[in-house]
């Protein structure tokens, strides 16, 4: 079988699709692919911020016209990047195994890590749930925006001369980027930030009536991630938040048992609720949304 998967034309979207689609191919000798590039309304839009063109939507509505139009089979998504709604006719497939969670910290020449950093140093974030948890461990750091694909915000860290830029992991791991002579990349941990819900997992979006590419995708499931990305989405679902509020989510799962840890704060950072929750595996989704209850009860009216 041969399958037309639709991109983002960034080199991080293709290197995913590509990772991917050669671990089906492993798995099912018989699996053919070709990568067609679709250029969305976000990556058209590279000036404005991100929570002043929109909603998440943005960097999908193109890609899944296409699915629903029959021009593409599959499109592979970062799953952090997909809203909580997508097309009725379209559904989510197997979720493979997760990247990395973490956010990292690249930081700038000479720099040696976050503790090490002088008063008032520069980093770049454009986003709410990684600027005010940084200022929570660190309130003397300044936080600029920066948009962009990973390269452009890197080479607008040596540019402007910041101090380091916060970046997923997963995107630097799947791009290969580490840390050299000129940067040095520290991993953070999940207690100090707490990634976005589902960061570093794929999003294989498909016609619900296929079933025969679902079958194959099905081949590729990671049972620890699908559980952690239930629990996730379901709690982001509840949230109902939109990206000007910062909110994050990790799942851990032990065998049988889960552990959500889930955060939500206001627009200008000055409340930041973390709660967590314990359950069973097969309960991730119930778990999510009584987390998103309890955190929403707690915000301040
Ligand atoms: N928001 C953009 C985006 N979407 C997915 C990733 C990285 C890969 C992932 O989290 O799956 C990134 C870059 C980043 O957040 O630094």
């Amino acid at each position: 079988m041969k399958i037309r998967v639709g991109s983002r034309g960034s080199k991080l979207a293709i290197a995913q699709a590509q990772i991917f689609l050669e671990s089906v191919k492993e798995k099912h000798k018989e699996f053919e692919y070709e990568i067609k590039i679709i250029k969305t309304t976000g990556d058209k839009i590279q000036d404005v911020s991100l929570d002043k063109i929109g909603d998440k939507g943005v960097f999908v509505k193109e890609i899944e016209e296409s699915l629903i139009e029959g021009t593409i089979d599959l499109a592979v998504h970062s799953m952090k990047d997909m809203p909580s709604a997508i097309p009725e006719e379209l559904m989510f497939s197997a979720i493979p195994k997760r990247e990395d969670p973490r956010d990292a910290l690249i930081l700038n020449y000479g720099r040696k890590g976050l503790d090490e950093l002088p008063m008032g140093a520069v980093i770049a974030t454009g986003s709410k749930r990684r600027e005010y948890q940084l200022l929570r461990y660190r309130p003397d750091i300044k936080i600029v925006p920066i948009r962009g694909n990973i390269d452009t915000r890197i080479r607008k860290m040596y540019e402007q001369n910041l101090d380091g830029l916060v970046i997923a992991a997963a995107g630097l791991n799947r791009l290969k980027i580490k840390s050299d002579i000129k940067q040095n990349i520290i991993l953070l941990d999940e207690e100090l930030m707490l990634p976005a819900p589902a960061q570093g997992a794929l999003g294989l979006e498909i016609r619900k009536n296929d079933k025969e590419l679902d079958d194959v995708l099905r081949l590729v499931e990671d049972y620890e991630s699908a559980v952690q990305i239930r629990a996730e989405r379901e709690f982001l679902k509840e949230i109902d938040g939109g990206c000007h509020l910062p909110i994050g989510a990790l799942c851990k799962v032990e065998g049988e048992n889960i552990l959500l840890v889930g955060l939500l704060g206001n627009e200008d950072g000055k409340i930041l609720v973390k709660r967590k929750i314990e359950g069973k595996a097969e309960d991730a989704e119930m778990l999510g949304i009584k987390l998103a209850r309890i955190i929403k009860g707690e915000m301040p009216k």
